[in-house]
């Protein structure tokens, strides 16, 4: 059984089919990368799983749980975590502070408990205080735990968002374009994390990019879409093959050209 599964998805923006009978199934411990042109659908898939749309069409499975009629607070709880295309971090706040709020799910303890402090609050405390530390070392994020998000280059900001998705602990994580904006070396770097993310911690992951040589790095899968509907679907080197995919990134449908 896949981890995750979309079956036919749609949703459609008045007269703007932005996803439109869309499938494709993730397995567990996958990577899974979404690839298209601008405007494609990419990030609005996303926003379907996170239960921030609501679906015009089609149903979500997660872990074996249909998610479809779930409400976006509750897709975290279940060990889904993303990123965004644009960096949504809190920037007067440190590193430590933004990894620590991703945690926030987790929270066990009521507000009474919290001001009393309470042996319950601190054993917690201890806990994502520990799983943050573990996230920070993973991403070699020591030299900025206590530095505000505001004055961090680009390329950091983004390692801290990746941070702040697996403090969660997530089973599943959805990257927005993990390398935009990236130098080659950086997003290199990023490559080799995503690795390390399925390898070290287990995790599956599902992410959009635009960064081919990325997504032929460590994709397993691909699903290419265009104007909202699947293209092709198969290993990078078989998406990538695909006429209709080839056409799409120059800008027309392979109908279009015929
Ligand atoms: N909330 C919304 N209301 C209306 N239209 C929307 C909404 N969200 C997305 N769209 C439209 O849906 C289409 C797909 O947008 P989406 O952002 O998913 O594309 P994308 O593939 O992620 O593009 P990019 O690579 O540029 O980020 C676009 O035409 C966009 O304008």
């Amino acid at each position: 059984m896949s981890l995750l599964k979309a079956e036919d998805i749609a949703v459609h923006f008045g007269g703007v089919k932005a996803v439109d009978g869309v499938s494709f199934e993730v397995e567990a411990g996958e990577v899974f990368a979404i690839i298209g042109p601008n405007g494609a659908g990419k990030s609005t898939i996303f926003n379907l799983i996170s239960r921030i749309y609501p679906l015009t069409k089609g149903r979500i499975w997660f872990d074996g749980q249909e998610i479809t009629g779930l409400r976006a607070h509750q897709i975290a709880p279940l060990g889904i975590a993303r990123t965004f295309q644009n960096i949504e971090l809190f920037d007067h706040s440190t590193v430590l502070q933004n990894l620590l709020m991703g945690r926030h799910t987790h929270r066990r303890t009521n507000f009474l408990q919290d001001i009393l402090f309470l042996p319950k609050v601190r054993r917690e405390e201890h806990l994502h205080r520990h799983r943050v530390e573990e996230v920070i070392e993973f991403l070699e994020l020591e030299a900025y735990r206590n530095k505000m998000i505001a004055g961090l280059p680009y390329g950091v900001r983004k390692v801290v968002e990746i941070g702040r998705a697996l403090a969660l602990g997530p089973k599943l994580i959805l990257l927005d374009e993990p390398a935009s904006g990236l130098s080659v070396e950086e997003s290199q770097e990023v490559a080799f994390w995503i690795e390390d993310m399925r390898r070290e911690m287990g995790l599956t992951v599902l992410m959009v990019e635009h960064d081919m040589g990325l997504v032929t790095a460590v994709a397993d899968r691909v699903l290419a879409v265009a104007n909202g509907r699947p293209l092709a679907q198969g290993t990078p080197a078989e998406v990538q093959a695909d006429p209709e995919v080839q056409a799409a990134y120059l800008g027309t449908t392979a109908e279009a050209a015929a």
